[in-house]
């Protein structure tokens, strides 16, 4: 923890100068204790897709008899759910198949399915980000405004150093003020390097803060950009010239580029992950929001129709409310099943 703050014209933020604003929620929720457990929080988070989409299906599933009425039903329930229309058509294929050939009888026996197809729809995305490759490792963040870049920055930084690595921040983000000042208030109350300037553009402050890293021997840079909309040309055209010169700073880096998501916009997700993957090569995404929405079937869209790697799932805003994506226990908290078991957990 060092404890200095040079303002102008670039500034670098490190432990022990304890910030005058509010904090950002994340960070005033760390300090909370007797926290649930992930598994709690996954469950609670995804309680409103749980009624789209489990819940829904509870309802259908309440009834005896499988026949085509409630696989169309069932069919339409996927569909506000937000899974899309290729992942429910699979979904409803796969469960076609087996209510004949498994000669299934019950709805217990078809939920049960359904929770074996979505588990085979979403295993390819499960592939956790690796950072033992480089060093610097170095994650550069992308997405439209709002959708949660700088707070899963914050949180991305508690998740590594708690793998005992050392991690700096790039305050990429120069067109929103209040970003750059909530990544500094971060760096303060966690000990982490944030390198950022009070004016300039976001590819001279990363290009600044990968050659600091390597200077310090630090594991992990992570780099925060403006949000953006896929619309703006102009300014994905500016994020496509912050990754080059990322690129000069390190050959071959930046190792990451995440696209941070708002599960919120569902099926423009599947937009968004297009138009971000053309401009930069996104080669991880990171679902944030999750537990403000009904949308959780976006994840089944993005598998079946845009899949990439996702990384990370958020449930809240709390620090740790931002985790590895893992497949099983994410179904198993959609369908409110006890892990691992797969079996039904008490309605809520
Ligand atoms: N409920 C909930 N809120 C979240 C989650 N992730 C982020 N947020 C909130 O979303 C809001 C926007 O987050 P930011 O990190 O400021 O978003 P940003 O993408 O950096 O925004 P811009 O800089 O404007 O592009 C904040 O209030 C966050 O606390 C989540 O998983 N759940």
């Amino acid at each position: 923890m060092f404890g200095f703050l040079k303002k102008s014209p670039k500034s670098e933020v490190e432990g022990s100068q304890a910030a005058s604003e509010a904090m950002p929620a994340a960070v005033e929720a760390a300090t909370t204790t007797a926290r649930p457990s992930w598994g709690e929080r996954l469950k609670a988070g995804l309680s409103r897709t749980r009624q789209q989409f489990g819940g829904g299906l509870a309802s259908l599933f309440g009834r005896r008899k499988i026949d085509e009425d409630l696989l169309e039903e069932l069919e339409s329930t996927l569909l506000m759910a937000d899974c899309g229309v290729e992942a429910t058509q699979h979904l409803i294929d796969e469960l076609r198949k087996r209510w004949k050939r498994d000669r299934l009888e019950t709805a217990d026996q078809l939920q049960e399915a359904l929770a074996e197809s979505l588990t085979d729809i979403l295993l390819p995305l499960e592939q956790p980000l690796e950072v033992s490759g480089h060093s610097p490792f170095i994650i550069m963040i992308a997405g439209v405004n709002g959708s949660g870049k700088t707070t899963s920055i914050g949180k991305l930084a508690k998740h590594f150093q708690a793998q005992g690595k050392s991690v700096l921040l790039a305050a990429g983000d120069t067109f929103r003020a209040a970003a750059r000042e909530q990544l500094q208030t971060w760096g303060e109350r966690n000990g982490v390097t944030v390198i950022a300037q009070d004016s300039g553009d976001s590819a001279a402050v990363i290009f600044d803060a990968v050659n600091a890293a390597k200077a310090r021997g630090i594991d992990i840079v992570l780099a925060d950009t403006a949000g953006r909309l896929p619309t703006q040309l102009h300014l994905m055209e500016e994020i496509a010239k912050v990754k080059r010169v990322i690129g000069k700073a390190d050959a071959g880096a930046p190792h990451e580029v995440l696209l941070v998501l708002d599960a919120n916009i569902g099926q423009n997700a599947l937009a968004q992950v297009k138009a971000f993957d053309a401009s930069i090569g996104v080669t991880g995404l990171v679902l944030t929001k999750l537990d403000g929405t009904a949308k959780g079937g976006v994840v089944a869209a993005i598998a079946r129709q845009s899949p990439k790697p996702l990384r990370f799932i958020g449930v809240g805003e709390g620090i740790d409310d931002l985790q590895p994506f893992r497949t099983r226990e994410f179904v198993d908290a959609v369908f409110a099943r006890s892990p691992g078991t797969g079996a039904d957990t008490p309605a809520e």
